[in-house]
């Protein structure tokens, strides 16, 4: 364990000198699941399950851990920093801090809808450092008007795709958000969902959420709506069954995020790594698998390359990164552990 003024050498060191950073509330916010905590849990200790298993006499001194994205666009590597709403209770630069890491590493940011900084700010402080993949996070709103000027600003900002959050209805039900009173600090500011929290002051997360989010929401209606108002890549984030990745299919989608929000919100559905087979089994090459939930080290990454992921998202570490003002140890410390461990993906497999 990293004590103070140590060398953070992993995303464990990275949680714990960031979590200490945080008031008690706003940690348990950014770190908590929903109810009694069993997919958030769940979501780590799954990749633990399995091995990998090794091949050797590999020539891994030209190991190249860059890759196309999206219909053609490279990243460094497959690693990307899940859209997680209001980063400014962790750093005063928020999402922006978040955007200027992942373009000086070469990774991509999703936006969540909740950001604290404009699509923008957000996507300009990226591209001021370097070409960085932007992807817009979405909910099925109860204000289309306000969901279509999301749509359009993405657009012009230069977003590539639409992560259509799918898993969330309602809120997951977060007891430490409950036992704290937990609002959003005042002074901060929502300007994609064109709030203040002076407006939401009033309004725990949970309420100003069923007051924001269409719970109708649903596969008829809200895909074809989407597909007609852009031309930007559709992708729907929270699937976790193979019946939901051939809708995506039938839908006409793009891709998919396996994700279970980082177990925040509906408790006991599966870790995301053992609902990723059959997720990509559906999608039989048809449409594009990414994955996120509990990734923290580059073998985590592996293992989910290895069961047919084309890239791996991590919310939490970017959070962790951004309270001890380093968010770019997290991209160092997967990008190491990567390279080491990616060798050549077609000639490893590993077994459960
Ligand atoms: C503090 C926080 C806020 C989040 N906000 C959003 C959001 O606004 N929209 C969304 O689709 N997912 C949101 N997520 C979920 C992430 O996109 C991602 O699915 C999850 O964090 C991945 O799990 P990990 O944190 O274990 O890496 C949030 C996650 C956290 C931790
Ligand atoms: C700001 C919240 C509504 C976002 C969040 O906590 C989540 O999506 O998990």
């Amino acid at each position: 364990m990293a004590k103070e003024g140590e060398k953070m050498l992993s995303v464990a060191d990275l949680e714990r000198a960031g979590s200490k950073k945080l008031p008690d509330s706003i940690r348990e916010f950014y770190n908590s699941g929903s109810t009694e905590q069993l997919t958030i849990h769940e979501n780590s200790r799954a990749f633990s399950k399995y091995r990998v298993r090794p091949r050797v006499l590999v020539d891994v001194s030209k190991a190249d851990t860059s890759t196309n994205l999206f219909g053609g666009q490279r990243v460094s590597f497959p690693l990307g920093v899940s859209p997680a709403g209001v980063q400014a209770m962790a750093h005063p630069d928020g999402e922006t801090a978040t955007s200027r890491a992942c373009a000086k590493r070469g990774v991509s940011m999703g936006i969540s809808s909740f950001s604290n900084y404009s699509i923008t700010e957000v996507r300009s402080a990226g591209t001021n450092v370097a070409p960085i993949i932007h992807v817009m996070q979405l909910y099925t709103m109860k204000d289309r008007d306000l969901q279509l000027r999301i749509i359009r600003d993405a657009e012009l900002a230069g977003c590539t795709a639409i992560f259509l959050t799918a898993d969330s209805p309602v809120l997951g039900v977060r007891y430490n958000e409950w036992r704290n009173d937990f609002r959003t600090p005042a002074g901060l500011a929502f300007p994609i969902i064109e709030l203040t929290t002076e407006r939401i002051q009033n309004q725990t997360h949970d309420s100003g959420f069923t007051a924001f989010n269409d719970d109708a929401h649903n596969w008829t209606r809200d895909i074809p709506w989407l597909r007609s108002v852009t031309k930007m890549q559709i992708w729907i984030k929270g699937v976790l069954t193979a019946e939901d990745t051939l809708l995506a299919v039938q839908y006409g989608c793009d891709g998919i995020i396996v994700s279970n929000h980082g177990g925040r919100q509906l408790d006991g559905v599966p870790a995301t790594i053992d609902a990723l087979p059959e997720c990509v089994a559906a999608a039989n090459g048809r449409i594009r698998v990414h994955v996120d939930g509990g990734i923290r080290t580059g073998t985590d990454i592996f293992k989910a390359l290895a069961f047919g992921a084309e890239c791996c998202w991590v919310g939490r570490p970017a959070i962790w990164g951004l309270a001890v003002s380093l968010s770019m140890a997290v991209a160092c410390q997967m990008g190491s552990v990567h390279t080491e461990c990616l060798g050549r993906p077609a000639e490893n497999s590993f077994a459960a």
